[in-house]
């Protein structure tokens, strides 16, 4: 179960949003600077709505009636971000390490999790290359591996696709949905891809200027007819 909502008041926006969803994938869609990315950090805990509430699962994250506002890093949040956020001067294994390293699995399971996110996504090969040498598609797949790595209970992420080629994208898809099916995990993707909508949504939210302006089931929006069923919310 997942339930957001938030308020907020930034200098040029006011962000005003209700997303409920039983179970599953959400995903976010809408124009460039509809409010997506200040969701998912709201949810992350790196931005704090004026007021609402965050519930993912069981769990408040945030309840402003309540005083209750959750630190970061008691969320188990893993978020892959849009600008993907490495640690440039570190190595990619020792970047995917991160996560379970910080929660304190033992080195043997921390090898184990690198290795099999890294190897999932081609790039084992370049484990001991330096971060900043990556290019962009290789940048965002050592992000995802950082962030699936961690195994976290709830997954943030903010265009994770968008770098990478054709038929990366298609088996990377199938990566995330191996990972959130397998956790029993929700995630909150943002994505201007009509493809990851349809292939990772269970629910979709097409904002507009800072609110939801429209949401459907994902099989629903194939059924309609997915273009018309978007453009249907724009002028
Ligand atoms: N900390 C902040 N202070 C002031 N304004 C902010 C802040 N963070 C975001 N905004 C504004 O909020 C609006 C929504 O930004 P946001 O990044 O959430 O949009 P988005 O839907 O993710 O866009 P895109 O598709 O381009 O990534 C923008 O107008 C942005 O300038």
């Amino acid at each position: 179960m997942l339930r957001i909502r938030v308020t907020r008041a930034l200098r040029d926006f006011t962000l005003d949003v209700d997303i409920e969803s039983d179970n599953g994938t959400v995903v976010l869609m809408g124009n460039n600077g509809s409010g997506k990315t200040t969701v998912l950090n709201m949810v992350a805990g790196i931005a704090r709505p004026d007021a609402g509430v965050i519930k993912v699962k069981e769990k408040t994250f945030f309840d402003s009636e309540a005083g209750i506002d959750v630190p970061i890093e008691d969320r188990n949040v893993g978020y892959v971000f849009q600008n993907y956020a490495l640690f440039p001067h570190m190595s990619v294994y020792d970047n995917v390490a991160f996560g379970p390293r910080m929660r304190g699995a033992p080195p043997g399971e921390v090898e184990e999790r690198v290795k099999h996110e890294l190897e999932a996504l081609g790039m084992w090969g370049l484990r001991d290359a330096k971060a900043s040498r990556l290019s962009g598609g290789q940048k965002q797949k050592v992000a995802l591996a950082r962030c699936l790595a961690a195994r976290p209970s709830l997954l943030l992420m903010d265009e994770p696709l968008s770098a990478l080629d054709a038929e990366t994208q298609a088996w990377t898809r199938s990566c995330i949905k191996q990972h959130i099916r397998d956790g029993h995990m929700p995630a909150i993707i943002v994505t201007h891809s009509l493809a990851d909508a349809i292939e990772l949504g269970d629910m979709v939210f097409i904002m507009d200027r800072g609110r939801v302006a429209a949401s459907g089931r994902a099989d629903e929006m194939l059924k309609n007819g997915s273009h018309t069923f978007i453009n249907s919310f724009f002028r």
